[in-house]
């Protein structure tokens, strides 16, 4: 019992410039695990192409878009209309509310196939988002490493491994001093779906 209640605590991520909370469990096993399958099967997962150095790639994950609207939200030269919320999402969403009444209308989700997949460096950090957004990271699957990178004190780095189940706050000023990134590995790894949770004004 003791130690059921110390996992469900967070731990702060004391960065400069950050404000981070990990949740490494947010969720029980058996929720991670039935989430992962409804997600993997209900989500629309779509590749789309991005623009890089003026030619078009495929992003190298599949990516979904769901809001409790229909506003668009655009990131990276995308312009991506989401759907309705679906139960599940719903139900997610409405815990990060009564645990940290936290209020989301949109959710970006992300599939990582494999080891190959990954999410480049960048900062959510696009106006739509307000000052100071607060994202709330969800992860399931395979246990891949998430880095942290100031963006302009050179040599300030972080590392830390997003676990199935965990939850990732990215809070205050992170956006506007760190970049983030999912890096290809070359272990294999099986699939990992990513649930980013985001306030669209
Ligand atoms: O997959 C992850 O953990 C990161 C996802 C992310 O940074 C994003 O969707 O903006
Ligand atoms: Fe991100």
């Amino acid at each position: 019992m003791h130690l059921f209640e110390e996992h469900k605590e967070g731990i702060e991520i004391d960065l400069p410039d950050a404000s981070l909370e990990y949740y490494p469990a947010f969720l029980s096993d058996d929720k991670a695990n039935s989430y992962f399958d409804v997600f993997l099967r209900q989500l629309d997962w779509q590749q789309h192409d991005i623009k890089l150095f003026g030619k078009r790639i495929a992003q190298p994950r599949l990516t979904a878009l769901y809001a409790i609207n229909s506003k668009e939200y655009k990131y990276s030269n995308l312009s991506l209309k989401p759907q309705l919320f679906t139960r599940e999402l719903e139900e997610i969403n409405k815990s990060l509310f009564e645990r940290f009444h936290l209020k989301f209308t949109h959710c970006l989700a992300n599939l990582y196939r494999n080891e190959k997949d990954s999410m480049g460096w960048h900062a959510d950090n696009e106006k739509e988002l307000g000052p100071e957004p607060i994202i709330a990271s969800l992860s399931l699957g395979a246990v891949r490493k998430f880095q942290l990178k100031h963006s302009f004190k050179k040599g300030l780095k972080h590392q830390l491994e997003l676990e199935h189940g965990s939850l990732l706050l990215m809070k205050g000023t992170t956006q506007d001093y760190w970049k983030h990134q999912l890096p290809k590995t070359a272990r294999p790894h099986s699939p990992r779906i990513n649930l980013t949770f985001r306030n669209i004004l």
